[in-house]
C-alpha cells in the first residue's frame, strides 16, 4: 500500500512523503479522524529539545494522541468506520518483568517512529480500542493522555503505603486535570488537593476538594500521596514543594518532562522515607481501563469536555503549521486537530 505519511523535518517544517507499507492479516487500516496535540509534539515543532536529540528523531511523523476509522480489516472482524483509539506503543518484544511502555525496544509513535499524521495508519490490531459510540469524539482523541493518568494511579495504587486520605496533584494543566479527574474515580474516599501557578486554570478543577495557588501553600497542608504533573522548569520547584508537603513514607509520582535534568532534595527524601516513581506513556492495558472508567462514569466524560480547548479542520501541510503555530498561544485545554489531509 502506498502511503502519505506528514513529517517534521526540521523545525516548523512539514514534509509529505509517501511510503510503501506492507500489510499483513495482524494489521488492521485506519484513517486518522481526530489528532491532539500534546506537549511531546510542541517541543519538537518548536524545536525545544537538543540539537541532538532533534537530528535523532527527525524527520518523523508527529502525534501520539489520535482515534481513527477502520477502512480495512484483513479478517473482518472490525466494521469499515468503526472508530478505535490507536495506542502509540507497539512492543516488539514480550518481558516477564518490564511493563511494554518501558521496554526500550518498544516502538513510540512520533518519538523515533511514525507517529499519527498519515493518510492512513497501518496498526497492529492490538493496538487498536474501539472508542464507545456515546463518547465525544474530540474528548476520545486524547484518551492517550487518560491512559496515561490511568498508568500513573495504577502505579501509585503498586507503590504507595496504606495512608489513602489526601492525594496531591501538582500541575494545573492538561495532564494535572485528567489524572485530578481520574483520582476522583480510582480513589473516591481520599481528600483531593491541587496545587497549581494559575487561578484561572485552577478554577477548572470544581471537584477538587481544595485548590492552591504554589505560592501560597499554608506550611501545615500536608498530603498523603502526591503526583507530579508540571514538567518543564516547573519541575523542581514541584518536586521540592511535594518533599516539604508529603507525609513520610509517601509516595510522589513523577510525570512531567523536562529538557535538563532537575535538583531534588535527597536529604529529605531520605529522612522522610520517601518513594519516587517515574512514569512515562501507557500501555495497552491502560487503555483498557481509562476506556472502562469513562464508558462507567459520565461525569468524568463531562469533565474531560471541558479540556477540549480549540478543535480545527486541517486540510493542508499550511493548516497544519498555523494549527501548531496556534497550540503556542492557546491557554487552556487540548488542541484537536479534523485530519481531512
Ligand atoms: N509522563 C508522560 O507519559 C507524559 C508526560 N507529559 C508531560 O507532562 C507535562 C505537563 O503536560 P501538560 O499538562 O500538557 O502541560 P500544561 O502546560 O498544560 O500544564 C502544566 C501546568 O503546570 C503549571 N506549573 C508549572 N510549574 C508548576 C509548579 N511548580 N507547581 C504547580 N504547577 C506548575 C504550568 O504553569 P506555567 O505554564 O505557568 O508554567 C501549567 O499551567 C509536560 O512536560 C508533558 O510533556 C504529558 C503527557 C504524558
Ligand atoms: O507525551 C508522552 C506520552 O504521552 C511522553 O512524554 C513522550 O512520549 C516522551 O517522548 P519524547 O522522549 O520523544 O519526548
Ligand atoms: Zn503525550
Amino acid at each position: 500500500m502506498l502511503n502519505q505519511v506528514y513529517r517534521l523535518v526540521s523545525p516548523r517544517q512539514f514534509e509529505v512523503e509517501t511510503v510503501a507499507e506492507e500489510v499483513d492479516a495482524d494489521d488492521l487500516i485506519v484513517r486518522p479522524k481526530f489528532l491532539s496535540i500534546c506537549h511531546a509534539d510542541t517541543r519538537y515543532f518548536f524545536g525545544q529539545r537538543s540539537q541532538a536529540a532533534l537530528r535523532a528523531k527527525l524527520p518523523m511523523a508527529l502525534i501520539h494522541e489520535a482515534v481513527g476509522e477502520v477502512v480495512y480489516d484483513p479478517r473482518n472482524e472490525y466494521k469499515p468506520g468503526t472508530l478505535v483509539a490507536m495506542v502509540p506503543n507497539t512492543p516488539v518484544k514480550k518481558d516477564s518483568i518490564i511493563q511494554e511502555n518501558y521496554l526500550p525496544s518498544s516502538r513510540f509513535r512520533s518519538s523515533g517512529y511514525d507517529g499519527f499524521m498519515q493518510e492512513y495508519v497501518c496498526l497492529r490490531r492490538d493496538r487498536a480500542i474501539t472508542v464507545p459510540s456515546d463518547f465525544d469524539p474530540h474528548m476520545a482523541a486524547f484518551i492517550e493522555m487518560v491512559s496515561v493518568g490511568v498508568q500513573a494511579l495504577t502505579k501509585l495504587e503498586s507503590t504507595m503505603d496504606e495512608d489513602q486520605r489526601v492525594i496531591g496533584i501538582w500541575g494545573d494543566g492538561n495532564l494535572g486535570y485528567i489524572t485530578a479527574t481520574l483520582v476522583k474515580q480510582i480513589f473516591p474516599d481520599s481528600q483531593l488537593l491541587v496545587f497549581g501557578r494559575h487561578q484561572s486554570k485552577l478554577d477548572y478543577f470544581s471537584f477538587a476538594d481544595k485548590t492552591y495557588l504554589v505560592d501560597d501553600i499554608p506550611a501545615d497542608v500536608k498530603v498523603s500521596q502526591a503526583l507530579e504533573c508540571t514538567g518543564g522548569q516547573g519541575s523542581e520547584a514541584a518536586v521540592q514543594q511535594i518533599i516539604q508537603h508529603i507525609q513520610p513514607m509517601g509516595t510522589a509520582i513523577l510525570m512531567g518532562v523536562s529538557e535538563n535534568p532537575v535538583g531534588i532534595d535527597t536529604r529529605s527524601v531520605l529522612a522522610e522515607g520517601l518513594t519516587l516513581r517515574g512514569v512515562s506513556r501507557s500501555s495497552r492495558e491502560d487503555f483498557k481501563r481509562a476506556v472502562d472508567i469513562l464508558s462507567s462514569s459520565p461525569v468524568t466524560r463531562e469533565r474531560l469536555q471541558n479540556l477540549v480547548g480549540y478543535v480545527q479542520k486541517v486540510s493542508s501541510i499550511q493548516d497544519i503549521t498555523n494549527f501548531f503555530d496556534s497550540a503556542l498561544t492557546n491557554y487552556w485545554g487540548k488542541e484537536v486537530m479534523e485530519w481531512d489531509v
